[in-house]
Order: structure tokens, then C-alpha cells, then sequence
């Protein structure tokens, strides 16, 4: 998609707004629908803040919530192909498309591992890591204590919010 200038999404009603900033949390256009009413925007650090402390004020259980919304990495819907865009470029970029049986196994064992212990998916921002890494990050994730953890995977969220927001409005990507 073209890069936009804040104008432009602060002109945006309110379909436009949630069809292009819906998946900036995944699978959570609820809080891009929340976000709208907060408009104008000053720039897109301030369009950010607004998504971050909609999920830092929502309860645990919301918080938990959102966690259980992203797919595995590496799961059954990157096998089955029903991985949203932003998801499946993501994985694609860490090489987690490109994996062989033994290395998919791994990850499947620790992705189940994970989520028996915390109630939610082992959630990593993607793009920032890469195929030896992230099996490497699951396993020492594994051993952290839980509120911990909920908030380590909470700062991920965001990782993932921010390079998307970045990608929509052609920011640097800091
Ligand atoms: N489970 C998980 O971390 N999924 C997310 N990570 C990412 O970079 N994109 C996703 O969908």
C-alpha cells in the first residue's frame, strides 16, 4: 500500500480507518475502532500511543485476550495457508516459511510446550528475529515466571504494532 501523511488518516471515517489500521494489533480491529475516536493525530508517534494504551489499560483478561488472537509461529495456519498478510510476510521474513520437517517439529513442540504453561501463544515480533532464533527465545520464554512473561509477550504486541503502523504511513523504521 502507498504511504499516507497524517492528513490523510486523520480524514479517514471511520470504515476507511478500521479497513486500513485493523490489523495493526492482529485480529483486533476493536481497538483500531477505539482508536478513531481519539483523532486528530499529531503524527504517527501520537496515532501509536493511542493503540498502546488502549492495551495497557484494558484487564488481563483483554490483554490475554489479544495474545490469543496471533497464530503460531510457524503452526497450522502457515501450513494451511490462512495466516493474515501482515502475519504471513512477517513469518516469511523471519524464514519460518522455509523450514524443514525437524526444525517445524521443534517449534511445534515448543509452541505447545508454551502454551500449556501460560494459557496463551508464544508471541514474537517476527521480523526482528529470524529461524535460529526463535526456537533459541521460546525455550529460555519458557522458564520466565508468568506475570513476567504476559508482559514480555504484551511488548511484543507492540513491536509488531509499531513496524506495522511504520509500514502504512512509510516511516523510518526505528
Ligand atoms: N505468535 C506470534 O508471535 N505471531 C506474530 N508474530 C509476528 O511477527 N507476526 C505474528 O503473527
Amino acid at each position: 500500500m502507498q504511504a499516507m501523511d497524517i492528513e490523510k488518516v486523520n480524514s479517514m471515517d471511520f470504515g476507511e480507518f478500521v479497513d486500513v489500521f485493523g490489523n495493526v494489533i492482529e485480529r483486533c480491529p476493536l481497538i483500531a475502532a477505539a482508536v478513531w475516536s481519539q483523532r486528530p493525530f499529531s503524527n504517527l508517534e501520537d496515532l501509536e500511543k493511542h493503540f498502546f494504551a488502549f492495551i495497557d489499560a484494558l484487564p488481563q483478561s483483554g490483554q490475554e485476550g489479544i495474545l490469543r488472537c496471533h497464530p503460531d509461529l510457524a503452526g497450522r495456519e502457515l501450513q494451511r495457508g490462512t495466516l493474515t498478510a501482515e502475519s504471513q510476510r512477517e513469518q516469511r521474513s523471519a524464514g519460518l516459511t522455509s523450514l524443514n520437517a525437524e526444525e517445524r517439529l521443534r517449534l511445534a513442540e515448543l509452541n505447545a510446550q508454551y502454551r500449556a504453561r501460560f494459557g496463551f501463544p508464544f508471541v514474537l515480533a517476527a521480523r526482528l528475529s529470524d529461524r535460529a532464533a526463535v526456537p533459541r527465545e521460546l525455550a529460555r520464554r519458557l522458564h520466565c515466571p508468568p506475570e513476567q512473561e504476559l508482559r514480555t509477550a504484551l511488548g511484543e504486541v507492540k513491536k509488531i504494532g509499531h513496524l506495522r503502523l511504520a509500514d502504512l504511513l512509510g516511516a523510518e523504521q526505528t
